[in-house]
């Protein structure tokens, strides 16, 4: 596992790995080779890369992960705890801290983060079909879906949603056939109002999972999911790094609250199978 992270900052040597990423400091700037034409240039601070940001695709290779072979997570590890699904199956929803590994988080929210200076990630609609349009008040998060084979960091985030989605189908027979997720930036702000995550005509979403990016975020930052459980008070989650929330996605009404900083995460939801 990757073990270079001290302290609360994300550190920029997971890019060290593989050598072939040819990671080096100058002129005031970070440097990977993507492949024998182009370079991926950046600055780096507290927070991730930032400013001056030139992003020449393909970027995959900078994100490969600080491993040979990333862990292969086991549905009976620490990533899920028994508490998370009696939660989700008593109250409708549930959060788990330290879902993810550290280090996996840092190399998302790097990832999102450089993918978003290159303009990879689009406002989102709000609306169906053609119905669709940019409300920025009321959706005010850009985002773009995950793919298969996009870098290493997020194939092994998305086979840890798939034990996920294996202990889900175990544990409550709910027929989970695939999962969809896409990264989305918050700039600070912004936020999503009260909403349910499934559509009028479209009902295969049955579970929202959403994972927070933000290693070191503060309660008095605001941003936090602010969940509607029917006959209960709201409840306020903070988006701390590496946390998971889940919820049903036909029955919580929920939002985004806006916050002072950019506010990175993963969201995505596990469909039943189209009839
Ligand atoms: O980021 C969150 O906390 C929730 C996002 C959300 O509700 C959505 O994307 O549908
Ligand atoms: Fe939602």
């Amino acid at each position: 596992m990757v073990t270079d992270f001290p302290g609360s900052s994300p550190s920029v040597n997971f890019m060290k790995a593989p050598p072939g990423n040819d990671l080096k400091e100058y002129n005031g700037a970070w440097h990977v080779r993507i492949n024998d034409q182009w370079r991926l240039s950046f600055k780096w601070g507290e927070n991730g890369p930032y400013d001056d940001i030139v992003v020449h695709t393909p970027i995959r290779k900078a994100f490969q992960m600080h491993t040979d072979t990333p862990a292969i997570p086991s549905s009976t590890g620490p990533w899920l705890h028994q508490l998370t699904l009696d939660d989700l199956a008593t109250h409708g929803w549930s959060r788990q801290n330290h879902f993810l590994p550290r280090e996996l988080t840092l190399a998302l929210a790097a990832e999102c983060r450089v993918l978003a200076a290159g303009g990879a990630l689009g406002f989102a609609a709000v609306g169906r079909g053609t119905g669709q349009t940019l409300r920025p008040e009321i959706r005010g998060d850009r985002t773009l879906w995950l793919e298969a084979g996009q870098s290493d960091a997020c194939d092994l985030y998305r086979r840890i949603m798939e034990t996920l989605r294996l202990a889900l189908n175990r544990a409550f027979f709910l027929g989970l056939d695939d999962y969809e997720s896409h990264f989305a930036l918050y700039a600070p702000g912004a936020s999503y109002s009260r909403h349910l995550d499934r559509f009028r005509d479209d009902d295969l979403r049955i579970v929202s999972a959403v994972i927070y990016l933000n290693p070191d975020w503060l309660p008095g930052q605001g941003g936090a999911l602010r969940l509607h459980p029917p006959g209960e008070p709201a409840r306020d989650v903070v988006p701390l790094g590496s946390r998971l929330v889940l919820f049903m996605s036909a029955e919580m009404p929920h939002e985004v609250l806006p916050a002072t900083r950019e506010r990175l995460s993963l969201a995505g939801w596990f469909r039943r199978r189209a009839p």
